[in-house]
């Protein structure tokens, strides 16, 4: 059997992740979402439940980790979310693999915020970035209810620059409009399914 195409979607906040990944499953490639992920795992059950109890013991409830009491532990001491990552990071990485192995599609798309961040760029056939001018960027996050400039500053500070996220691309999927990015999408997965039936 050959092995599925595999896609990394990255670009920063607000720029399109979910929106383009929504139409790479229009476009019948099977996606994969690492924050969704994150939150099954820190769900009632989920498998960071328990060695995340065991390190903040008050940031876990009966409705499993609580985001809000994660956000005041960072606010507090900003180390806090290495610590967090170093627990929930390898978690989302055997989640992944498993999608992975279960080969749901013959093309599959991995929408990654961090996938630069965390080293994983050499494992994916292609790596596409979403992208658009920092002005439009910074009106669609400060439009999400509750965020705040400074919020989203925070987390910019913390995310790879995308003029390096760009840079380090194989195609940059710029969205600006639906049409712009839907365009570079259905080339993406002509180029995928070419290289799937080749394998
Ligand atoms: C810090 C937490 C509690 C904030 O939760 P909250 O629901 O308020 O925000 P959300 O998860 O939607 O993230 C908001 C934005 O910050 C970005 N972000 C989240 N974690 C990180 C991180 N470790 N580094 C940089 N950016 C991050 C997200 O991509 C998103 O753009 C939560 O993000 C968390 O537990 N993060 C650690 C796990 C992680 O690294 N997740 C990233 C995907 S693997
Ligand atoms: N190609 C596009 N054309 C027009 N608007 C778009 C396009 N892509 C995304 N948007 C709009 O931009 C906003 C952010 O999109 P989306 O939620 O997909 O970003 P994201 O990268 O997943 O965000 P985050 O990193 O915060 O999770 C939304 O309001 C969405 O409707």
């Amino acid at each position: 059997m050959t092995r599925p195409f595999l896609i990394g979607l990255t670009g920063s906040i607000g720029m399109g992740k979910s929106t383009t990944a929504e139409m790479f499953a229009e476009e019948g490639a099977a996606v994969w979402d690492a924050d969704a992920a994150v939150h099954r795992l820190y769900a009632r059950g989920g498998a960071a439940v328990a060695p995340m109890q065991r390190r903040f013991p008050g940031a876990v409830n009966e409705a499993g980790v609580d985001r809000g009491a994660l956000k005041e532990l960072i606010a507090e001491d900003p180390s806090v979310l290495k610590q967090i990552e170093a627990i929930v990071h390898p978690l989302v990485a055997a989640d992944r693999a498993a999608f992975i192995a279960a080969r749901p599609a013959d093309v599959l798309v991995l929408d990654i915020p961090l996938l630069f961040e965390t080293g994983s760029a050499d494992q994916f056939d292609l790596v596409a970035v979403v992208s658009a001018p920092p002005e439009l960027q910074r009106a669609r996050v400060l439009a999400r209810p509750g965020m705040t400039a400074a919020q989203f500053e925070t987390i910019l500070a913390k995310q790879l620059p995308d003029a390096e996220k760009r840079a380090r691309a194989d195609v940059v999927i710029p969205t600006e409009t639906l049409e712009g990015a839907r365009k570079v999408v259905r080339e993406i997965m002509a180029q995928a399914r070419g290289e799937a039936e080749d394998a």
